[in-house]
């Protein structure tokens, strides 16, 4: 199993912040996570990387019991990538220095990397179109060619599970399916990691991510295939206002109708 949450409940102060969430993400599934704003995805994110504790239930990721397993150990297991994530990396280092201090799950390298780090550090980014990069400094490059550096310090440790927390924020139309691209080919890889997408928009949920969690207020909406649950009637229940949703060229397409989204 890559994810197993039980009834987990998280708790600050007098609010409830998760309220008893359950979910199974199973290997060779790739999963979206969509919901507005405040709705605890990232609260989520950060209990299944181990930063937050659940006040009560029980989870575990890669097969590995929350509460018993050395969460550095499981952290090299998990690439996160997220564009919030910025701030935290070192801007006046290169591209490739970045993607290379992913291998130890760490911000910044300090040892000089070994040889097939650098070559595998170099592998990637050519993989994510991003070679002529490798010499740039980070804080130089765009916003669309910074995500996919992000990405591919998260993929150096050969990850099992692979996080992408809105990739595609701040990027324009075509830096948007030029990432979403190459997305869909990590998902294709062979022996590739499982993958969680978590976005505001459908717009961005690609052919692979055949199951989608829906999260509203702190807890699941609705979960299960993703073609079941981006219809115009489901979709319009989980926002809470009519909308309509197309699929087109295997992507879904979604329209507010009416008004009533004023009263939001
Ligand atoms: N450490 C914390 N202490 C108190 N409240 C918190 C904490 N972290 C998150 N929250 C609250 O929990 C709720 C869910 O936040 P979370 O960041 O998980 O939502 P989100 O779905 O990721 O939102 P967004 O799409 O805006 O990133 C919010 O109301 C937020 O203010």
């Amino acid at each position: 199993m890559v994810i197993q949450i039980r009834d987990v409940v998280w708790e600050r102060g007098s609010r409830t912040i998760l309220k008893g969430l359950d979910w199974t993400v199973k290997r060779g599934e790739h999963w979206c996570i969509l919901g507005l704003n405040g709705s605890g995805k990232t609260s989520l994110l950060n209990m299944i990387n181990g930063y937050i504790w659940p006040t009560s239930g029980s989870i575990s990721v890669l097969d590995r019991k929350f509460g018993e397993y050395d969460l550095r150990e499981l952290r090299k297991e998990i690439g996160w990538a997220s564009s919030s994530m910025d701030l935290r990396l070192y801007g006046s280092d290169s591209a490739l220095k970045i993607v290379l201090s992913g291998k130890n799950a760490m911000i910044g390298i300090y040892e000089e990397p070994l040889k097939e780090d650098k070559a595998y550090a170099e592998h990637l980014l050519n993989e994510l179109g991003c070679a002529h990069l490798a010499e740039y400094p980070y804080d130089a490059l765009s916003q669309g060619e910074r995500q996919r550096i992000v990405i591919a310090r998260a993929l150096m440790t050969k990850p099992k599970l692979l996080i992408l927390d809105e990739p595609c924020s701040g990027l324009d139309v075509f830096a948007r399916e030029q990432l979403l691209a190459i997305v869909q080919s990590i998902a294709e890889q062979e022996n590739g990691p499982a993958l969680i997408y978590v976005t505001h928009h459908v717009e961005e949920i690609l052919p692979c991510f055949t199951k989608s969690l829906l999260m509203k207020d702190g807890e699941v909406f609705a979960q299960g295939t993703t073609s079941s649950l981006m219809t115009s009637s489901g979709m319009s229940d989980f926002f809470g206002v009519p909308v309509e949703v197309v699929q087109q060229r295997e992507r879904y397409w979604l329209t507010v109708k009416g008004e009533e989204w004023k009263r939001i």
